[in-house]
């Protein structure tokens, strides 16, 4: 079943394209977004998320149509979303502002209190949740915004680059429980780590110049990898290359 519906998205920054004309569905599982440094990833993620509007295109999400007003306050409460940079309050306890931000997303009181302890308990961070977010390195705050964006347990997760700053042991329990989420939800994780997403995703889309340049399965484009002589070290990498450099030989015909 489709989730999000993205048809004809266009989104630029003054003179720049961020997105041209981009078609894309996604439906429950997790969708890996892959895509070079200024691909267009986290634009698109920014137009879904319902905090940038786009320049042109239409976007329906969960049935309902982006553009008005009152879908975006609907979808918002069904939304979790981590972006690539994250701003917190240093001074909360992790446990006051996951419960902050569930307030935000209008979530009933009666049921934050055990929400919180479940969503930070998920991220691996249930002995720090009284800490001040301050006290925390780099990388539990990340888990910090993974906890508050999955608090209301949402149908569509979006995930700007989760896993940059998790050490190792982190991220293995983090794909863990990306499948977990994928299994009843749409969620998008933008990464440049391809080997979370060989490891976690059920299909990888690969954005480049604000286009769609690959989908498909991560076996599909390992698969692709090993046909077309692409490079680099893991299956996955050799079939990203390859489907850029395809994507790139299309693009200057
Ligand atoms: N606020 C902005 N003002 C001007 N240009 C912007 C702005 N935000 C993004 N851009 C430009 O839009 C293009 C797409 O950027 P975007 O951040 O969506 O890419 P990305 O795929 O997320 O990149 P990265 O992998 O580096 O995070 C880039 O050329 C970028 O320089």
């Amino acid at each position: 079943m489709t989730t999000i519906q993205v048809a004809g998205l266009h989104v630029r920054h003054r003179k720049t394209v961020a997105l041209d004309s981009l078609d894309v569905d996604f439906g429950r599982g997790v969708h890996g977004l892959l895509g070079p440094n200024g691909a267009g990833k986290t634009s698109l993620i920014r137009v879904l998320a319902t905090v940038a509007a786009p320049t042109g295109g239409r976007v329906r999400m969960l049935g309902e149509d982006l553009a008005d007003p009152r879908a975006r306050t609907e979808v918002r409460r069904r939304l979790g979303y981590l972006p690539q940079e994250f701003g917190y309050y240093p001074g909360f306890t992790v446990r006051e502002f996951v419960a902050y931000m569930a307030w935000l997303k209008e979530m009933p009181a009666a049921a934050t209190p055990a929400a919180v302890e479940r969503a930070v308990e998920r991220v691996g961070l249930a002995d720090r949740i009284d800490a001040r977010i301050r006290t925390l390195s780099g990388g539990m705050v990340r888990r910090v915004g993974i906890a508050q964006a999955i608090v209301n347990d949402p149908a569509v997760l979006l995930l700007d680059e989760p896993t940059a700053g998790l050490d190792p042991e982190q991220r293995v329990e983090f794909r863990e429980l990306l499948r977990e989420l994928g299994a009843g939800a749409t969620v998008l994780v933008s990464t440049h780590l391809v080997e979370d997403v060989a490891a976690a995703c059920t299909e990888v889309t690969l954005i480049a110049d604000g286009r769609l340049a690959y989908r498909g399965t991560p076996d599909a484009l390992s698969a692709l990898g090993a046909a077309a002589d692409g490079v680099g070290d893991h299956p996955i990498e050799r079939g990203y290359t390859a489907a850029l450099r395809a994507h790139r030989e299309v693009a200057v015909r």
